[in-house]
């Protein structure tokens, strides 16, 4: 028979893992007693579980829903190292990695030849439009020399550690990890190759990302060690290049998408960001000049051999320079907006376009 204060529990999700609490072994007992109090014990993953204020409140406003309860009491106790083992095996046989062959989330790397052009704004706001749309959306911040995703997305809280499992923290929906949550603050990192190369393989083995429909890459700019990382960790992702109007940048734009003859990975699309300004008399002005993104896409197209798509042209938007500031994403902040609506028919072409030749082995590997 079912029991009513259960199901309301099963409604209440570990913010993290985003799975009900039920499910995952972290409710150790749950009963109302005759004077209508619901008493809950709930274990948390670790001690310091940083959202163990957020659980405790959920799981206190779901037991009062239930017919009968007019209060709820929580306690809140740590799993066993054995029962941690248990919710991590479970964790495991649901997880689909990025790296098997038969793996459904599509990665996506978002790439730019220089620095500035908007690719990490625009990673961030691609990721929380498609979260919107409904699915199950992450974000590897792979700029390990300039990572700004995390404040993009608003996100001060570092990632939860369960053993050598880590929980990336959520925003807006999307799970997001970056090199900037394990450095002290503001510290620059002086890695090389091969320990970028591991700290990529660690994200992608170490971090908890569960069941992903896409997973987004704000790569470095330039076609350095993190681009030929990414593709031989994740031969099946695809690039998408960012580029700003003037031809000069597209040029530049060129080297990081032909990188994909080399690694034998599929180049998506083309964005064309900061293509112009709307003054206020509704006249257009084109500070960094244009044509950039169709120039890219014409190199690439016959560079690649495919049709290389432009996908969108993002106006220059104040708001969304202001947006990325205040950790509050356009799409969602100022969803009107010019820049907001072309981003969100950017995020749907790319949702809605089947994987290319992406996934399979194409047998080239990168020199
Ligand atoms: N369409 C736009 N309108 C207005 N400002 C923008 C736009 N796109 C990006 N910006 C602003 O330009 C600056 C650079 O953007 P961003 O950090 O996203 O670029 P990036 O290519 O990721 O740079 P880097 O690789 O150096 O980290 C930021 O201040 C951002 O807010």
């Amino acid at each position: 028979m079912s029991d009513p204060l259960w199901d309301a529990l099963a409604r209440v999700q570990d913010p993290e893992l985003r799975r009900p609490i039920t499910d995952l072994g972290m409710v150790e007992s749950a009963r109302v007693d005759d004077d209508g109090v619901a008493h809950v014990s709930v274990l948390l993953t670790i001690a310091g579980c940083p959202l163990r204020g957020t659980i405790e409140a959920d799981v206190a406003e779901a037991a009062r829903t239930v017919d009968g309860v007019h209060s709820a009491e929580v306690s809140l106790d740590v799993m066993t190292p054995q029962q941690r083992q248990e919710l991590k095996d479970s964790l495991k046989q649901r997880t689909v990695p990025f790296m098997e062959p038969n793996s459904l989330t599509r990665v996506i790397g978002i790439a730019s030849g220089k620095g500035g052009v908007g690719k990490s704004s625009l990673t961030a706001n691609l990721a929380c439009s498609m979260a919107a749309q409904g699915l199950r959306v992450g974000i590897i911040d792979a700029d390990v020399h300039g990572f700004s995703v995390p404040g993009l997305m608003g996100i001060t809280q570092a990632p939860t550690r369960v053993d050598e499992m880590i929980l990336p923290p959520v925003a807006y929906g999307v799970k997001v990890i970056s090199i900037g949550m394990f450095v002290e603050s503001n510290q620059p990192v002086v890695w090389r190759g091969p320990m970028l190369h591991r700290a990529l393989e660690q994200f992608l083995t170490d971090v908890h990302f569960g069941d992903l429909d896409v997973l987004l890459l704000d790569l470095p700019p330039g076609t350095g060690d993190i681009a030929i990382s990414v593709s031989q960790l994740l031969p099946g992702s695809e690039l998408l290049v960012v580029t700003t109007p003037q031809s000069a940048a597209a040029e530049v734009a060129e080297r990081a998408g032909a990188i994909a003859t080399t690694t034998g990975q599929s180049v998506v699309g083309v964005v064309e960001n900061m293509s112009w300004l709307e003054l206020p008399d509704g006249t257009r002005m084109e500070p960094f000049g244009s044509g950039g993104g169709e120039l890219l896409t014409q190199r690439l197209s016959t560079r690649l051999e495919t049709d290389v798509p432009l996908l969108g042209s993002i106006p220059l938007e104040p708001r969304l320079r202001a947006g990325g500031d205040a950790g509050q994403p356009l799409v969602l902040a100022e969803e009107s907006s010019a820049a907001a609506q072309e981003i969100t028919r950017i995020a749907r072409q790319l949702t809605h376009r089947p994987r290319g030749l992406a996934g399979l082995n194409l047998g080239v590997n990168p020199t």
